[in-house]
Formats: C-alpha cells, sequence, structure tokens
C-alpha cells in the first residue's frame, strides 16, 4: 500500500511544474490552498453519503471510489504545503500498539 502513495507523492510533486492546462494536480496548485480544501471538503461529504447508501443497499463500490478521492485531494493538500505521504504512513507507524483510548486519556490528564 504504502509503495503506491510513495509513487503518487512523488508524481504530485512533479506535478508542481507542471502546466495546469494538461495537468489537474497542477491546475489544483495554481488555484492554491483553498481551492484544494473545498474539494477535500466536498470529497469528503460525498463519501458520507456514499457510505449511508452502502449501508442501505450492501453494495460499498461507491464508497470506495470516493474514500480513493478523498485519500486523493488529501495528498494533494498536503504536497501543497510541502508534505509527503511518508509523513502520514510515519505517524499511523508510531501509533502502531497504542491504545486509541489510552491515548486519548494520556491527552486528558
Ligand atoms: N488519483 C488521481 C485522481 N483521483 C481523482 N482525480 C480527479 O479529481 C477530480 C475530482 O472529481 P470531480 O468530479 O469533483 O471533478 P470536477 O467536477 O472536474 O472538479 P471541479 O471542477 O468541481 O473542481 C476529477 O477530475 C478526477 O479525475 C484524480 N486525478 C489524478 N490522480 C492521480 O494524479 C496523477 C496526476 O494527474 P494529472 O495531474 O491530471 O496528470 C494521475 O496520474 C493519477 O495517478
Amino acid at each position: 500500500m504504502s509503495e503506491v502513495l510513495t509513487r503518487l507523492g512523488d508524481i504530485l510533486e512533479a506535478r508542481k511544474g507542471a502546466s495546469p492546462d494538461s495537468s489537474y494536480v497542477a491546475s489544483l496548485h495554481a488555484k492554491g490552498l483553498n481551492k484544494i480544501l473545498e474539494k477535500v471538503g466536498e470529497e469528503s461529504i460525498e463519501t458520507i453519503i456514499a457510505a449511508k447508501d452502502a449501508k442501505v443497499s450492501g453494495d460499498n463500490s461507491d464508497v470506495i471510489y470516493e474514500t480513493a478521492d478523498v485519500w486523493f485531494h488529501t495528498l494533494v493538500m498536503l504536497s501543497h504545503l510541502g508534505e509527503s505521504p511518508q509523513s502520514v504512513i510515519d505517524e499511523l507507524s508510531r501509533r502502531f500498539d497504542i491504545s486509541g483510548i489510552e491515548e486519548k486519556a494520556s491527552r486528558n490528564k
């Protein structure tokens, strides 16, 4: 999985220098952070709706498609801010063996 994210991160980085006319990612970078965040929000809402629909229909194909759109646009956001997917992979790795309940309790002490 992380190989795909790493490859995608490299593509997103390379697209910073591409023409907005030929690259969707370059067009997002050119429009700026607010447009990228708008897409993250839009795709997140579409994912929530697809999950609700999937619960009723039993068909997960749309929610998988929409989740990929959210992941993709959050990676564009991170790239715009100078971060790579590896930063998120490292953070998730760091959390292995840390119970979410214990972590939350330690924050409230
Ligand atoms: N994974 C993706 C990917 N996922 C989704 N999308 C695009 O994200 C957009 C979001 O869908 P919408 O229906 O919301 O798009 P829209 O209605 O045109 O958007 P708005 O005009 O409303 O902003 C679509 O244009 C999708 O094609 C992606 N575009 C690119 N990639 C990857 O990024 C690489 C670089 O892409 P380019 O920069 O276009 O070369 C590609 O090779 C892929 O690996």
